[in-house]
C-alpha cells in the first residue's frame, strides 16, 4: 500500500503539449493519479484579458449591495447569479464569500414532468449595461476561452490516462450543455465577525464536473489543498496561470485513477484586503446514468490506495444512479433559500433543508 504525500503543485507548461507531447503527458499522469490539482501555464488566454477581468470583477463586487441583489441567485431555479456572504454552506458552516455564479447563455427550457436537471439549466442574471458597462461581455468571453481550454485539456487527460483524446469529450460531455462558474471575493479576517470563522469555503470536492480551472485573480493566499495523507498543502497564486483539479464525475469516469482532490479556502490574513478568484466547471452530462471507462492495467495498478478526505461524500450513491438528480441536491444543499424556494418537495424528500450537510462546490 502507498500513501503519495505530496508538499507542492506542480506546475505543468501547455506549450510543452506541443515541443515535447510525451514529456508533458507523463507530468499530466502523474499530477491526476497523485495530486488531482495541477497549475498550467502557457494556457494562452492574454494577461491583458485577464487583468481585464480581475478589473471587471472587483467592480462587480464594489457595486452598491442593492444592485448586486437584483441579481440575487433567489430569482432563478438555475442557481446563477448572486449570493451575499453567509449565504452558503459547506460541511454545516456559513461559508465567508460573496459570489456570482455565471454560465453559457442558454434559455431555460424545463417543464413540469421532465427531468429536474434541466430545471438547472437558464438564462443568467446580468447586472444592467449602464450599472456595469462590459462586464457582461467580459464575463462571457472569460467563459468561452475558460471553457476551450477546459476542453483542450480534458483531451489530454484522457491520452495520460492511456484513452483517445476524444474519450471523455464525445461520451460525457453534451454539445449545447451548460457549463457553471462563478466570481468570488473573500474578505480578510478583520473584514469578518470573529464568530464567523475563518472558512472561506470549506473542505470539498468540486461535484459531478470533470475538470475544474480556477485563476486566482490577485495574490492573496488562502486555497488550500488537502494531500492523500490528510495534510493541507498551500496553493498560492501564481500569476498568469490557472489552477486545474479534478471533480468527481471524472474521477468516476476513470474508476478513481484521477483523483477529486479536497480542498478549501481560508479567508485572507488581516490588513490583507479581500481575495478574488475564478472557477470554471467543466461539467460531465447530467442526463443519463454514466458507466465508469475501461481504463488499460498499466494506469489501474497506479490508483492510490488510501485518500484521506475532510470533505464529505454525500449523495455519492446517487451520482451513480442519477447525476441530474445529485447535480440538484447539491446546490439546494449549498443554497438552501433557492432549495426551499423552487425545490422545497426534493429538498424534503432528501432531508436536506432540516439537516445541515454537504459536499460540492
Ligand atoms: O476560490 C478558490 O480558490 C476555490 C474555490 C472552490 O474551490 C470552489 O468554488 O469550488
Ligand atoms: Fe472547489
Amino acid at each position: 500500500m502507498t500513501t503519495t504525500d505530496f508538499t507542492s503543485i506542480p506546475v505543468l507548461d501547455l506549450a510543452k503539449a506541443s515541443s515535447n507531447k510525451d514529456a508533458f503527458l507523463a507530468e499530466l499522469q502523474h499530477a491526476l493519479i497523485h495530486i488531482g490539482f495541477f497549475y498550467v501555464k502557457g494556457h494562452g488566454i492574454t494577461l491583458e484579458f485577464l487583468d481585464n477581468l480581475t478589473k471587471q470583477t472587483i467592480s462587480y463586487f464594489d457595486l452598491p449591495l442593492d444592485d448586486k441583489l437584483k441579481t440575487d441567485k433567489i430569482y432563478s431555479p438555475t442557481f446563477l447569479g448572486y449570493s451575499i456572504q453567509g449565504n452558503e454552506i459547506t460541511k454545516d458552516k456559513k461559508d465567508n464569500r460573496e459570489q456570482f455564479d455565471f454560465a453559457n447563455e442558454l434559455p431555460a427550457t424545463w417543464t413540469e414532468g421532465r427531468h429536474i436537471h434541466e430545471r438547472l439549466t437558464g438564462p443568467n442574471l446580468w447586472p444592467d449595461e449602464d450599472v456595469l458597462p462590459r462586464f457582461r461581455q467580459s464575463i462571457l468571453s472569460f467563459h468561452s476561452q475558460a471553457q476551450e481550454l477546459a476542453e483542450t485539456l480534458t483531451r489530454f487527460v484522457a491520452e495520460a490516462l492511456g484513452l483517445e483524446p476524444s474519450a471523455l469529450l464525445d461520451r460525457y460531455v453534451l454539445p449545447n450543455q451548460q457549463h457553471r462558474a462563478k466570481l468570488i471575493k473573500y474578505p480578510a479576517v478583520d473584514q469578518l465577525d470573529p464568530q464567523d470563522g475563518t472558512q472561506g469555503v470549506g473542505p470539498h470536492r468540486d461535484t459531478a464536473s470533470l475538470l475544474t480551472l480556477l485563476y486566482q485573480a490577485n495574490d492573496l493566499p488562502g486555497l488550500q489543498v488537502q494531500n492523500h495523507a490528510g495534510a493541507w498543502v498551500d496553493a498560492p497564486a501564481i500569476p498568469n496561470t490557472f489552477v486545474v483539479n479534478i471533480g468527481t464525475g471524472l474521477e468516476y469516469l476513470v474508476q478513481n485513477v484521477a483523483i477529486a482532490t479536497t480542498h478549501r479556502v481560508l479567508n485572507p490574513p488581516p490588513g490583507r484586503g479581500p481575495r478574488y478568484s475564478i472557477p470554471f466547471f467543466l461539467g460531465a452530462r447530467l442526463d443519463k446514468k454514466l458507466a465508469p471507462i475501461e481504463i488499460p492495467q498499466r494506469i489501474l495498478d497506479q490508483r492510490p490506495q488510501t485518500v484521506v478526505t475532510d470533505s464529505g461524500h454525500q449523495f455519492s450513491q446517487v451520482y451513480q444512479n442519477d447525476p441530474g438528480l445529485y447535480a440538484v441536491l447539491n446546490r439546494i444543499s449549498s443554497h438552501r433559500d433557492v432549495g426551499a424556494k423552487f425545490y422545497a418537495q426534493l429538498a424534503k424528500d432528501h432531508g436536506i433543508i432540516t439537516t445541515e450537510t454537504k459536499t460540492g462546490y
